[in-house]
């Protein structure tokens, strides 16, 4: 398969040179030249499929045969040993599960997936790659995690001083060896910004190979769109009409879901519940859209106000307007609306959610409000991984996993820096 850039000003490329660049060389994001549905008899016996064998028949038209048929088989053997339980919350709404991966949010995936690509890339490359990725909480934890180690690969992450839970900074700064973080004086975007600035300047990309693990990198991208299979395996017997509440930030996980609608998969609707930073959100009342500085919320990991994803989302809906506002609803809450959220959710229900997860509910009970579906939101990390906020509200201790007990004690080392200069002086260092 080969990719294009989405500002068609760059040649179109494999997949391999797709993912070593991450951004196209005109700064478009990557998207594949084609979407070949999948056969109707894979979607209508999937709940006798395995995550792998589904994960396998879903992404292998985007990377066979640059990557072996055997080889992609193992790397998503690899990838997914972990489990993706749909809990049911009442008649109407279930939520995904996405956090019982290594590092509890659902990044733990893509950042897996594509350290191992890149792992078997590397096989043949002789250059070390300098992965750049932005994070505005999970990103970061989750690609330190999938990373440590890979031969040939150095790890720099960029994220926002003080505005990243206690557990994500420590997840993210804390594991050494080839993983550096840079903790940054602004906001994610700004982190964000840096990054795709490193891409262009030629100064850096003639001494060194860049590429990204944040979603712009289609290895880190594409394999969300596994979540939105499973869930339909699992309530494919029980319910017709499937409507996902995504909680989103960078779009890229809900943009993956409307990838597998575009395999074939059910999906009645998309409902994208954002936090206060309702770039979207004022573009489908508008459209126009007005990228603004991220604000802080409860729910940090979706502080975004510029989401790099858009643009691939109106690309899969042939940037037609009416089709996207037919397929795509599109909610913000406040933080107070969030609390009262993780209340209900833990009073009414005996569920206990993060402040993510909790936006995501908001979007389902909104859009039920005049739609007829089964609504899945997508619960994104472990709510330990914001634990003053989680307890503050529920007012009950929880249990901490392993997984987070394991960072609980460490002692995180970071490097201060405030503008491209100093990233760029670190980099040639
Ligand atoms: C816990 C959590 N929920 C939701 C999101 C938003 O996902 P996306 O950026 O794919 O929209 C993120 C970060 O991206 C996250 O870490
Ligand atoms: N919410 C993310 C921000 C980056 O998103 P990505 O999917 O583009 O990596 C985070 O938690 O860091």
């Amino acid at each position: 398969m080969n990719y294009y850039s989405l500002n068609k000003k760059a040649p179109n490329t494999t997949f391999e040179d797709a993912v070593v660049r991450g951004l196209a060389p005109d700064k478009g994001l990557y998207f594949p030249e084609s979407i070949t549905p999948l056969e109707d008899s894979f979607l209508e016996n999937i709940e006798h499929k395995s995550n792998t064998e589904i994960a396998f028949e879903a992404i292998k038209q985007f990377i066979v045969p640059e990557i072996p048929e055997d080889v992609l088989k193992s790397i998503i053997e690899d990838t997914l040993n972990f489990d993706f339980p749909v809990v049911e919350i009442n008649e109407n709404i279930s939520t995904l599960e996405l956090f019982h991966g290594p590092t509890m949010a659902f990044k733990d995936v893509g950042a897996r997936f594509m350290a191992r690509c890149l792992g078997y890339f590397n096989q043949t490359n002789t250059n070390d790659v300098t992965v750049l990725v932005a994070t505005s909480g999970d990103t970061g934890g989750a690609v330190a995690n999938g990373f440590l180690g890979v031969k040939g690969v150095n790890v720099v992450i960029l994220y926002p001083s003080g505005k990243v839970s206690d557990i994500q900074e420590k997840q993210l700064t804390t594991l050494g060896k080839n993983i550096t973080a840079l903790e940054v004086n602004g906001v994610f975007d700004d982190c964000q910004d840096m990054v795709k600035q490193a891409f262009t300047d030629r100064e850096l990309t003639d001494k060194m190979q860049l590429t990204s693990a944040n979603s712009i990198n289609i290895a880190r991208w594409l394999p969300q769109l596994f979540y939105f299979m499973f869930t339909y395996k699992q309530l494919k017997s029980k319910h017709k009409d499937i409507a996902f509440s995504v909680p989103s930030g960078n779009f890229g996980n809900i943009c993956a879901g409307m990838v597998a609608q575009k395999l074939g998969l059910p999906v009645k609707h998309f409902i994208a519940a954002n936090n206060a930073n309702d770039t979207v959100v004022n573009y489908m009342l508008s459209q126009t859209y007005s990228p603004k500085p991220s604000v802080q919320t409860i729910s940090n990991a979706m502080d975004v106000g510029n989401p790099s994803n858009f643009i691939r989302i109106q690309e899969l809906h042939d940037n037609d307007f009416d089709a996207l506002k037919s397929n795509l609803s599109t909610y913000s809450y406040s933080d107070d609306d969030t609390r009262s959220a993780l209340l209900e959710l833990h009073n009414d229900f005996n569920y206990v959610a993060d402040p993510h997860g909790a936006v995501g509910y908001l979007g389902a009970k909104d859009y039920l409000k005049s739609n007829d579906a089964h609504v899945v939101f997508l619960e994104t990390a472990h709510p330990t991984k914001f634990l003053d906020i989680v307890e503050d509200v529920i007012r009950e201790n929880i249990d901490l996993p392993a997984q987070i007990e394991a960072v609980m004690d460490k002692e995180g080392e970071s490097i201060e820096i405030g503008t491209y200069e100093e990233l760029k002086s670190f980099l040639l260092a």
